[in-house]
């Protein structure tokens, strides 16, 4: 049984490829773990796994990216352990209400990571969205109805592939930039790719 490495893109994970010296491709099988890049966003997150989260090959996936963040006494370059995400626009808008897909009767909307491993970050409760937060009116109502840490495009899907396999499953994200109206320059994404690739090498190495 091996670790599945789930990222969005390969930008996000330049370091692990060059440290284990992993070949071009979309999906690498190697002896100790393999590494799938998905594409962002959760269809192509979840297609892609459809694919490849064989039952019975993996006994952990762990999904790795960038995130934006809602708490500005989280510095930029940190990392976190998302325990918690939610599908945040999976529902019906009811005026000025919105219904989950839990309230309409049609199922979850919340997973949750499972893994016995110990992991030394900060745990937080996490969104997934199609549309990148990037207007005061969207963050005060998600801040009023859901209160999240952070926000990603793959992390919910990740979590809900794993609990329908089965799967063991845990996400790290390093924060590239706060949740605010767009401002591309004040992304901090080389910290937060470097960080993260650190802390996946180290787990990675002394999990083999
Ligand atoms: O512009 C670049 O150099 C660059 C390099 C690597 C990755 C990117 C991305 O934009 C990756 C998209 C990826 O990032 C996650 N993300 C980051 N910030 C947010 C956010 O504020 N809200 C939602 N998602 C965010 C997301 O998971 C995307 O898959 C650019």
């Amino acid at each position: 049984m091996k670790t599945l490495v789930v990222a969005a893109t390969k930008a996000e994970v330049a370091f692990f490829y060059q440290h284990f010296n992993l070949p071009e491709g979309d999906f690498i099988e190697s002896k100790n773990f393999d590494l799938l890049i998905t594409g962002v966003g959760m269809v192509a997150t979840a297609f892609s796994l459809g694919q490849y989260l064989t039952p019975n090959k993996y006994d952990l996936v762990i999904n790795v990216g960038i995130a934006g963040c809602f708490d500005r006494n989280i510095k930029l370059g940190s990392l976190l352990n998302i325990s918690e995400d939610i599908f945040a626009e999976l529902g019906a808008e009811n005026g000025d209400d919105f219904l989950t897909i839990t309230d309409l009767g049609f199922g979850e909307n919340q997973f949750k990571a499972k893994s016995k491993k110990i992991i030394d970050l900060p745990s937080v409760k996490s969104i997934t969205v199609n549309c990148v937060t990037g207007s005061e009116k969207s963050i005060r109502n998600l801040k009023k109805r859901i209160n999240p840490t952070s926000e990603s495009m793959e992390g919910a899907a990740v979590f809900y592939a794993c609990k329908r396999q089965n799967i063991d499953c845990l996400q790290i994200r390093s924060v590239s930039n706060y949740v605010e109206p767009r401002n591309k320059e004040n992304w901090e994404i080389g910290l937060a790719i470097r960080n993260l690739n650190e802390w996946m090498i180290s787990f990675i190495s002394e999990m083999n």
